[in-house]
């Protein structure tokens, strides 16, 4: 299996301390979920990933340049569509950084609006999207630059429950499809249960891997409430209970 990221040691410091101390591979075409308590550091590690954050120590593959000559894409909370443009000139333009020639960008990017379900939207802007569909846009924008690796930081966090679920499953299709590397980061087990193959519990700041737990595929609707699943979520909730618990003040 070839390992599509590879951290070693990789140590990210802050002014008031070390952030994380990470050793972790990715497989190429796995999605590995990075969970953990709030503040322990998931993002800094995805940040650090991307090349946002100057990294203290270790090594880091694919290392070397800007994240998109890389092959890596970053998916944030906060969409990034530019307001002026169509959903479909918002993916023409990831197509056109692409160097895909112009004649052949509109059918491109009206296919890839119809994968993530906005088949009939091509021509809104973005202000008259709800905020599910404009996180549709941004995955079709993201897989018309035909990254290797996509770093997901909670993207579907401000999203509500349902289209947050809507949104997972989609993931997981266009994943099926696409076959692109994913390490997504979350603070929300189902969701972890969901979409991972992987899910790598982190510790408390500083960030370092604490348990790997492998979830099998396929999944379907009902796979979540088997025992060897619910056995699963158990112990990752107990882990990450036993992880945030404070110390009684004496
Ligand atoms: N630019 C920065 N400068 C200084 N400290 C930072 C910076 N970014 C993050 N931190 C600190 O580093 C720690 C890890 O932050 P990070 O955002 O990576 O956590 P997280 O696990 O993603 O949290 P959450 O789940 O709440 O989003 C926190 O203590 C945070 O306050």
């Amino acid at each position: 299996m070839t390992a599509a990221i590879e951290m070693r040691g990789l140590r990210v410091a802050f002014a008031d301390g070390l952030a994380a101390d990470v050793d972790l591979e990715v497989t190429a075409g796995e999605i590995v979920v990075l969970l953990g308590p709030s503040g322990c550091g998931k993002s800094t590690v995805l940040r650090a990933l991307a090349g946002l954050l100057p990294v203290a120590g270790g090594t880091v593959r694919p290392s070397d340049g800007p994240a998109h000559r890389r092959g890596i894409a970053m998916v944030f909370q906060e969409d990034a569509l530019l307001p002026w443009r169509t959903a479909r000139r918002n993916v023409e333009y990831a197509l056109e950084l692409r160097g895909v020639p112009r004649r052949e960008r509109g059918d491109e990017a009206l296919e890839l609006l119809e994968q993530v379900g906005l088949t009939g939207f091509a021509d809104h802007l973005p202000g008259r999207l709800s905020g599910g569909m404009r996180q549709r846009v941004q995955l079709a924008r993201t897989l018309a630059a035909r990254p290797k690796i996509m770093l997901m930081d909670e993207p579907f966090g401000a999203l509500d429950a349902q289209t947050r679920a809507d949104m997972q499953r989609l993931l997981v299709s266009v994943w099926e499809r696409h076959r692109t590397t994913i390490l997504f980061v979350t603070h929300d087990v189902d969701e972890a249960l969901l979409i991972a193959d992987r899910i790598v519990l982190l510790t408390p700041r500083p960030a370092t891997v604490d348990r790997i737990f492998e979830v099998p595929r396929p999944r379907a609707p009902g796979t979540r409430f088997e025992p060897a699943f619910a056995r699963m979520r158990y112990e990752i909730l107990a882990a990450l209970g036993a992880r945030t618990e404070r110390p009684e003040p004496v």
